[in-house]
């Protein structure tokens, strides 16, 4: 058994980052997956002193859901673990319960890890998931990235999720739970056919003859995420060469772009969208394929909050006037989740879109050289119907826009797609 223990424990210890944070957060609902997960983390922290948090989302939907925090805190507390509850009580009935029910426990454990100066938190995703993962997208069609599976880390508002455990079955982190005589909480949920993800756990039994198979599944997924790292690192050679930032904006030249291979294009057009439009969902991929005909034809596009203005071989991808029309800030706060104003003190100076009314009072921003449509979303500072500056087009007044530290520099965000 501590044979086993010993090669889950270096298995996570190469999947986790090389230095861990002092303070480390771990997402445990209380089944095997996350307890095994509590247990290994337990077994390595000790050794490099990182301390661990767990926290449980009780979503409040089954009957048993306080109980089963209650039993993960125990487990918790006899490793010497601090753990708190997350409750979630905003479901309004409408919508995808599922789909809510998800965004809304990785939001608690975000903000919970915000809150306790946790820079990162585990989950226990296992190989299994990441095979009914790729299962499920296979069925959707995906591309290169949809059929790497999830990631081994990603961030989601400052905070690193850590998947350590993809590369390990659910079955042998239920033999190492029982070896070491821990228990875990088995989801009804998880035997209700009317989720995908458990129609593809018992279709995957059913291809077990032609070798598709977990182990099979999930390496796909590995290949795959290796082939999407080229595909970004090509992308990112590319935008240095054929797209350019000016301010908030990009600015990309047709005719380098039309020598990119489509999937290139396309990861480009993905990118500098969620660049200006910030985190969120990515844009159908019709709509991708539309914006780089858009670009071809040198057409005008609103698309996700973004739009694309033709200007001769050029075309421009700035924010939408639109998007940002009641978005308002204080200077020193985020606007439109990527600008920080900063100037002098001016009381009751606010942060808005420059828009129509602010741009004729901008002496000279028709030498910027920009479409007068790329201007009008540009962050201002206004007090009342007073145009006191829009840094972005040259009207200062000792006022500066600088993009919020959190964001990432545009060439860096494209190894993220
Ligand atoms: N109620 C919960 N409280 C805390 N952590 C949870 C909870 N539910 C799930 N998790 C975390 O997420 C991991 C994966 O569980 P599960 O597959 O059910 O989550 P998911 O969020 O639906 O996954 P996906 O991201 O694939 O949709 C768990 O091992 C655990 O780390």
């Amino acid at each position: 058994m501590t044979d086993q223990a010993d090669t889950l424990r270096s298995i996570l210890r190469t999947r986790l980052p090389d230095k861990l944070p002092p303070r480390l957060g771990i997402a445990a609902s209380g089944g095997g997956d996350s307890v095994a997960l509590m247990h290994l983390l337990h077994e390595i922290a000790q050794a490099v002193q990182v301390d661990l948090f767990v926290a449980t989302v009780d979503h409040g939907l089954r009957r048993e859901s306080a109980a089963e925090a209650v039993r993960v805190a125990e487990q918790a507390a006899g490793l010497g673990i601090p753990h708190e509850t997350l409750l979630w009580q905003g479901w309004d009935g409408t919508g995808n319960l599922q789909d809510q029910a998800r965004q809304a426990r990785y939001r608690l454990l975000v903000d919970w890890a915000n809150r306790n100066d946790i820079p990162a938190i585990a989950l226990g995703h296992t190989a299994d998931d990441q095979a009914e993962t790729v299962l499920m997208r296979l069925g959707r069609a995906a591309g290169v990235t949809g059929l790497s599976g999830m990631s081994y880390a990603r961030e989601h508002d400052g905070v690193a999720l850590l998947r350590p455990m993809l590369g390990i079955t659910r079955q042998t982190l239920r033999d190492y739970l029982s070896a070491i005589g821990a228990s875990w909480i088995e989801d009804p949920s998880n035997h209700d056919l009317k989720f995908d993800r458990i129609r593809a756990r018992e279709a995957l039994s059913g291809l077990e003859p032609l070798g598709i198979s977990v182990r099979s599944l999930s390496r796909v997924a590995e290949n795959l995420a290796q082939a999407r790292e080229a595909l970004a690192r090509y992308t990112q050679e590319s935008a240095r060469r054929v797209a350019a930032v000016y301010g908030g904006d990009i600015c990309v030249d047709c005719n380098g772009f039309e020598l990119l291979p489509a999937e290139i294009q396309r990861r480009l057009v993905v990118g500098i969208i969620a660049w200006i439009a910030g985190p969120g969902y990515p844009p159908r991929a019709s709509s991708v394929d539309q914006a780089v005909t858009t670009i071809q034809d040198g057409q005008t596009l609103t698309l996700a909050g973004c739009l694309l203005i033709p200007q001769g071989d050029k075309m421009w991808f700035c924010r939408e006037l639109n998007a940002v029309a009641t978005e308002i800030a204080a200077p020193q706060e985020i606007w439109d989740n990527r600008w920080i104003l900063s100037g002098p003190r001016t009381p009751d100076a606010e942060v808005r879109a420059l828009g129509e009314a602010g741009l004729p009072q901008v002496p000279d921003w028709r030498v910027l050289g920009k479409p007068r449509k790329a201007l009008l979303a540009s962050p201002a500072v206004w007090n009342g119907e007073n145009l006191l500056a829009a840094p972005l087009v040259d009207y200062s007044n000792g006022w500066t826009a600088k993009i919020a530290p959190q964001r990432p520099e545009f060439y860096s965000s494209l190894l993220s797609h």
